[in-house]
């Protein structure tokens, strides 16, 4: 694919400024999950999960439709709770809501303008008012939104809202930036603006996690791999070794599209 230039000023320097978790995320690794039980009206979709993910860079998670990628978002975020088990960072339970940045497959925006949008997540955040305005013109400059700012945020087109929920998730300096499928909709162009805050992102220390369906950008983006397939997940792999030689025969049979009904 042709490389896409952007308006985006590069500096590293800015970009950590910008994205820089307040506290490095490292001291909040491993996350480990440890014998998550969850069940839907008496239908378990987890009978014992056990996961540990233990490094920083970028983990992609991967595997067929309806294997639990998700809902291990939404546990690990704190969004739902397991019936049985824990959920620790670094042998504690939890973390601070706002040290992860959630960015789900649909943007959900508010009625308001695109700036009033980052706004309103940075007062959130607890950003002093005085700091707001100029914060919220710096992470719309990193998304090459800047003549977007007085636009309304849901009238823009599918790769603008993904990049503005994106931004926002960024807005309060998360360590942890959790993507479900961010771009699986959009065109390549809109994918690699996504996948290029992405990556600024995770060279300032954010640690993320990313649920993808397209090896392209597992490949492009990812250090690692964790396969989850019928509630269970797989070690992590490195990426290239994932890809070319998956260490199981259902992630083999996955990546070459073979059905995998769960
Ligand atoms: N709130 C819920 N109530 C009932 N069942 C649910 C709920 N949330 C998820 N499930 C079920 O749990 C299973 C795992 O869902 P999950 O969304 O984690 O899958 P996934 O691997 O992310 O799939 P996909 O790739 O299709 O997005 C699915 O069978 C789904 O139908």
């Amino acid at each position: 694919m042709r490389e896409v230039t952007s308006p985006m000023h590069n500096s590293i320097n800015s970009d950590r400024a910008l994205l820089a978790p307040g506290k490095s995320f490292s001291e909040h690794l491993p996350i480990r999950f440890e014998g998550i039980h969850l069940a839907f009206a008496k239908r378990a979709i987890y009978s014992n999960l056990n996961l540990e993910i233990g490094a920083q860079g970028i983990t992609a998670i991967m595997g067929p439709n309806g294997a639990g990628k998700s809902l291990i978002l939404r546990l690990l975020a704190g969004l739902i709770q397991p019936d049985q088990g824990r959920v620790l960072y670094n042998n504690k339970p939890g973390l601070l809501a706002g040290q992860i940045g959630f960015v789900f497959q649909r943007p959900v925006l508010l009625r308001r303008s695109v700036q009033d949008n980052l706004l309103h997540a940075l007062a959130i955040a607890g950003l002093e008012r005085g700091q707001r305005l100029a914060r919220a013109q710096a992470l719309l400059e990193l998304g090459g939104m800047e003549h977007l700012s007085k636009s309304p945020a849901r009238k823009l087109s599918g790769g603008e809202q993904q990049r503005l929920t994106l931004l926002r998730a960024l807005a309060a300096k998360p360590g942890l930036l959790v993507l479900d499928e961010p771009s699986a909709s959009l065109d390549p162009q809109a994918t690699a603006l996504i996948e290029n805050i992405v990556r600024r992102a995770s060279q300032c220390g954010v640690k993320v996690l990313l649920v993808t369906h397209d090896q392209g950008q597992a490949a492009r983006l990812s250090d690692e791999v964790m396969f989850v397939h019928k509630g269970q997940a797989h070690a992590v792999q490195a990426t290239n070794s994932f890809l070319n030689q998956p260490a199981s025969r259902e992630a083999k049979a996955y990546l070459a599209g073979e059905l995998l009904i769960d």
